[in-house]
């Protein structure tokens, strides 16, 4: 598998770790025009970095577009001459449609679209993907990409804003979480550390319920809420806070903020 990393910035670093880690690449390109921030890549033999996109571009098949949406276009422009049906395009550009892509490089490039998170980086993404119609021969070989590091799932580009939301700043949204907690267990005596140790572990293990059981997030509450117990009392005194609310409002005004962007 060869693959091109096109804008290797807070993205693009993220998933080279992760195709590094996974040993998803027999070779990989690493593109940016100031190169300083990914030169420690370059201790890794199978690594270029380079700020030459169309050198990247022709010595790789699976193409990994990670630039912000206003670079998109122009990037895209640059390189259309020299692809071929070897290519694959795998864009993660939030609110850019297969059709503007189509417009660029034609309908027979295999084009996916795919939404991942930063969690790539420690092969834990859920990454969400769609195709062209071309594309749909190679969402198969998209899906075993991001499956290598984390979680895959293939939806209609229509809910590709609404998975934006939910996986890529959902990452942001959970850290707040932990961090609120933690601050929570500071509060109650713990040092720093130990007090981030408790929150990240035992939210890990409140995922993991859900992913090994298949359970309502419901049914595992039942199981921790002791009749007129601390947990019931802390849980309604969040809910007459907002806690569901909050988040569900930040959930719809972060999705708002997309279709801004995009009309934009
Ligand atoms: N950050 C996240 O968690 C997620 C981001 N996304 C999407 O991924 C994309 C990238 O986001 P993010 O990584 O945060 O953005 P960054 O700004 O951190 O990274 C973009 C990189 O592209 C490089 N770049 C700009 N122009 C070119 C060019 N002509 N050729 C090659 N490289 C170029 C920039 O470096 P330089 O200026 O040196 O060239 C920069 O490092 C966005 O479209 C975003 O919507 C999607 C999911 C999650
Ligand atoms: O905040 C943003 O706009 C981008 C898209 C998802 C994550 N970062």
């Amino acid at each position: 598998m060869k693959i091109a990393i096109i804008g290797t910035g807070n993205l693009g670093i993220s998933i080279a770790k992760g195709i590094l880690h996974s040993n998803g690449a027999t070779s990989m390109y690493l593109t940016k025009r100031n190169l300083e921030e990914i030169r420690v890549f370059e201790k890794y033999g199978n690594v270029t970095i380079t700020s030459d996109n169309r050198e990247a571009v022709d010595n790789s098949d699976i193409l990994i577009f990670a630039v912000q949406p206003r670079h998109f276009a122009g990037i895209l422009e640059e390189i259309k001459d020299i692809l071929t049906e070897k290519h694959v395009l795998i864009s993660t550009i939030t609110g850019f449609s297969i059709a503007s892509m189509e417009a660029i490089v034609g309908k027979a490039q295999y084009i996916i679209r795919s939404m991942p998170n930063t969690a790539i980086s420690v092969g834990d993404s859920m990454t969400c993907l769609c195709s062209n119609e071309a594309g749909k021969k190679r969402i198969d070989l998209a899906k075993a990409i991001f499956n290598r590091m984390g979680h895959s799932m293939e939806i209609p580009e229509t809910r590709m804003q609404a998975a934006t939301v939910i996986c890529a700043s959902g990452i942001a949204f959970w850290m707040r979480l932990i961090r609120a907690t933690t601050q929570g267990a500071i509060q109650l005596g713990f040092d720093a550390k130990e007090a981030q140790e408790l929150a990240m572990h035992t939210c890990h293990g409140a995922a993991s319920l859900l992913i090994n059981s298949g359970n309502h997030p419901e049914q595992e509450i039942d199981k921790v809420t002791t009749p007129m117990g601390c947990t019931i009392e802390g849980l309604n005194e969040m809910e007459h806070q907002g806690l569901s609310s909050s988040l569900i409002r930040g959930i719809i005004a972060s999705h708002d903020k997309i279709n801004q962007i995009k009309k934009g």
